[in-house]
C-alpha cells in the first residue's frame, strides 16, 4: 500500500527531498540533498500557486519517473519453464535458445512483455529500451508484437527496441541476413544491435555493422565482453571502429565486465578510446553479479571472488556517459528482478560503491539514459510532466535500507494504482517443453 494517499486534482507538495544535481544545483557527496516544494497542476509540474491545497511530505524523497534503458522484455518471466541449469552465461545462452525455438509464438512473447511492462509501470518507470532476440524467424514475430505493444503503451511507458543478434551473423561483405534485419530495424524505428565476441573477422564485421547503421541512420547498441576472461576486449575494437569510421550517431555498449580483470594500463587505454569515440556505457550490475564468476555445474561449490561490474568510476572520471539498467528479469540470464529502477539503484550503489564518491550518480538512472537513448529528459522543472516517484525516505540511507514497496507513483499528476500483476497469470504459458 502507498505510504500516503494524495488528493485528486491540483496540489502543492511541500517539504520534498531531492538530489541537488537533479534540479541544477550543486551539492557535495556529503550533502547532496535539498528540500523543495512541487506544484502539480493539469498533469504537469507548475509554477508555485498559493491557492492550491498544500500537503506536507515530511522530507519524502522525490525522483522523476525512471528510464530503464537495457532490458530483455522478450525473455522475461520464462524461468519456470526454462531455468538456468547452473547460473552460468553458457547455461543462459543454451537454455534461452531452446526455449525460443520451442515456445516464442507471438501470443507467448506478447503476454510476457505486457506482464513485464505492468511491473515496470507500477514501480515508476516511464521509458524502456528492450533488446529483442532477432535470429530468424524470431525477428519478425517479436518485432510485430513489440510494435503493437509500443502503440498500446504510449503515454504510459515509451518504448524502444534494439535487435539482438551475434556478430558472427554479420557478413563482412554486407548483404544477407543482417541487411534484412537492419531494414526491419529501420522500418520499425528501432536501434541496431548485436553481441560482440572475439572473432577472426571482428574488425571487418564491425565495419559492416556501422555501414548498415550509417546507411539507414540508425543508433547502435552493443552487448560486449560479458565475461571475466581478461583476454576478451571487443569494447576496444568497437571504439577503434567508431573512431576509424567517424560514425557519429549515438552508440552504447553494455556489460563490459572483462575490463574489471584486465591489466590496469590496458583497461585505461580502452577507456581513453571509449571517451574519445563518445561511446555511452550501460552497466547491468544485478545480472552480471548473478552470471559472472560462476562454477560449472559438475564442479564443487566455490564462492565467487569477482563482482562482474564494469569500471564505472574510471569511466565517469573521463566524462564517459554511464548509465545503469535492469537487464533480464526472471529468465536464464537473471533469475530475479522486476524492472524496478529503485532496486537497480540500490543494488548498483552497493555493488559498484556509488556511495562515498560523486554526488551525481543518481543521474545514471535518469538523465544519462535519456541522453544515450533520446527518450525525453526526466525533469522536475515547471512545465515537465508530473511523472514522479516519491519514497518514504528522507535520505539515501533510509532509501536504500528498505525496498520502498510503499512508494507513491504519480503519472500525469495522478497517483496510480501500483498493484503488481500476479505471476499465476503466466502459469498457462509455463508448462511447455
Ligand atoms: O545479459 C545478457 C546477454 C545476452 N542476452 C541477454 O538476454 N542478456
Amino acid at each position: 500500500m502507498d505510504f500516503l494517499r494524495l488528493p485528486e486534482g491540483s496540489v502543492t507538495l511541500t517539504n520534498l527531498t531531492v538530489p541537488a544535481c537533479l534540479i541544477g544545483k550543486s551539492g557535495t557527496p556529503a550533502a547532496d540533498l535539498v528540500r523543495i516544494d512541487l506544484t502539480l497542476k493539469d498533469g504537469r509540474i507548475a509554477a508555485p500557486d498559493g491557492s492550491l491545497p498544500r500537503i506536507d511530505m515530511k522530507g519524502a524523497m522525490v525522483f522523476p519517473s525512471f528510464i530503464d534503458m537495457h532490458t530483455h522484455l522478450d525473455k522475461g518471466h520464462i524461468w519456470p519453464r526454462a531455468a538456468n541449469p547452473d547460473g552460468s552465461f553458457m547455461g543462459a545462452l543454451t537454455t534461452v535458445e531452446a526455449d525460443r525455438i520451442a515456445n516464442w509464438s507471438g501470443a507467448d512473447v506478447r503476454a510476457r512483455m505486457d506482464f513485464a511492462l505492468r511491473c515496470a509501470y507500477a514501480h515508476g518507470t516511464s521509458a524502456i529500451r528492450t533488446h529483442l532476440d532477432a535470429i530468424p524467424p524470431q525477428h519478425r514475430i517479436s518485432f510485430a508484437e513489440f510494435t503493437r505493444l509500443r502503440e498500446e503503451w504510449a503515454g504510459r511507458i515509451e518504448l524502444q527496441a534494439a535487435c539482438l543478434t551475434s556478430i558472427d551473423r554479420i557478413d563482412p561483405e554486407g548483404g544477407g541476413e543482417f541487411a534484412e534485419l537492419a531494414d526491419l530495424v529501420a522500418e520499425t524505428g528501432s536501434v541496431l544491435g548485436c553481441v560482440t565476441f572475439p572473432d577472426a573477422q571482428l574488425s571487418d564485421r564491425l565495419r559492416a555493422f556501422f555501414a548498415h547503421a550509417g546507411k539507414r541512420g540508425l543508433h547502435a547498441d552493443f552487448h560486449a565482453d560479458e565475461t571475466t576472461d581478461p583476454s576478451v576486449a571487443t569494447l576496444r575494437a568497437i571504439a577503434e571502429t567508431v573512431l576509424e569510421t567517424g560514425y557519429d550517431a549515438p552508440v552504447v555498449v553494455g556489460h563490459c565486465c572483462s575490463l574489471s580483470v584486465q591489466p590496469e594500463a590496458e583497461a585505461m587505454h580502452t577507456l581513453d578510446l571509449v571517451a574519445r569515440a563518445g561511446i555511452n556505457i550501460v552497466s547491468l550490475p544485478m545480472c552480471n553479479l548473478y552470471l559472472q564468476d560462476r562454477t560449472a555445474q559438475d564442479a564443487p561449490a566455490r564462492t565467487p571472488r569477482l563482482r562482474g561490474v564494469t569500471l564505472v568510476h574510471e569511466m565517469a572520471a573521463r566524462g564517459i556517459n554511464v548509465s545503469f539498467a535492469s537487464d533480464n528479469t526472471r529468465d536464464p540470464f537473471y533469475a530475479y528482478g522486476d524492472l524496478d529502477m529503485i532496486e537497480v539503484m540500490r543494488e548498483a550503489t552497493r555493488i559498484a560503491h556509488l556511495d562515498h564518491s560523486r554526488d551525481d550518480w543518481v543521474k545514471a538512472f535518469l538523465t544519462n539514459p535519456a541522453t544515450t537513448t533520446g527518450f525525453a529528459q526526466p525533469s522536475l522543472d515547471a512545465g515537465a510532466p508530473a511523472d514522479l516517484v516519491i519514497c518514504r525516505a528522507r535520505s539515501w540511507t533510509e532509501l536504500f535500507a528498505r525496498p520502498q514497496s510503499d512508494r507513491i507513483v504519480i503519472r500525469q499528476g495522478r497517483q496510480i494504482d501500483r498493484t503488481l500483476p500476479d505471476y499465476a497469470e503466466l502459469d498457462h504459458l509455463m508448462d511447455r517443453t
